[in-house]
């Protein structure tokens, strides 16, 4: 938990309560429905929340505006970005609905209420975001023919609508696939922890 302080030194209260009740939750979730590797547990602060957490050094989104999370699995990004914006709308949805689980009771228990959890496959929402973020789910290529109609064209935030993908190692080859103006963000900018030396941001503008 210090490490989430350590980058983030103005959390509020209820934040660090929020975030301060993870690692117990998600061990006891763990044992019944797996959605973190064991040995990651232990990590749970900075392999997940903080990862997480990047996408926040790369913009504070603003009041109203609507975060969609695709594969979120067990909360991941979804989760930590609710707490630290708790004035923006997040929805988080997986195809496996044993995950959305976990996540609509881990966002109950600790009191979110800017998170809607829904079992659903990216392709088939009905709905337009400003912002799809995501880690680990597939190659950006196919992520964006899944969410790309989804992302409203127009926002009001300091960078335009568009994806916020959590990516490792060198994306040469798999950005040289898509079309869109991109900015790629090397994580170890934000924090120094060597679990984030090849981890970057991408960020993609609708
Ligand atoms: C490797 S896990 C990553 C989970 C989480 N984002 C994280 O980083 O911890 C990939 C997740 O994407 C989900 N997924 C894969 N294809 C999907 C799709 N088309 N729509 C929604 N979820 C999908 C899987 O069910 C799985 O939970």
């Amino acid at each position: 938990m210090e490490i989430i302080e350590k980058y983030f030194p103005n959390l509020t209260e209820e934040q660090k309560r929020q975030f301060g009740m993870l690692r117990e939750l998600y061990t006891e979730w763990n044992e019944k429905i797996n959605v973190i590797s064991r040995k990651d547990i232990d990590n749970i602060y900075t392999k997940h929340i903080l990862h997480s957490l990047a996408i926040a050094k790369v913009i504070s989104f603003k009041k109203g505006t609507k975060v969609l999370d695709v594969g979120t699995g067990g909360g991941f990004p979804g989760i930590p970005l609710a707490i630290m914006f708790p004035e923006v709308s997040f929805t988080l949805v997986d195809s496996i609905g044993k995950k959305i689980t976990v996540v609509q009771n881990i966002a109950n228990s600790i009191g979110l209420k800017n998170v809607k959890a829904m079992q659903i496959r990216a392709e088939q929402l009905p709905e337009n975001y400003d912002f799809v973020v995501s880690r680990a789910v597939t190659d950006i290529k196919t992520f964006c023919s899944w969410v790309w109609k989804k992302i409203k064209p127009k926002g009001e935030n300091a960078l335009p609508n568009g994806i916020l993908y959590l990516k490792g190692g060198d994306l040469t080859d798999e950005l040289s696939t898509i079309p869109y103006p991109r900015v790629v963000y090397d994580i170890p900018e934000f924090f120094t922890d060597e679990f984030f030396d090849t981890k970057k941001v991408v960020y993609l503008q609708r």
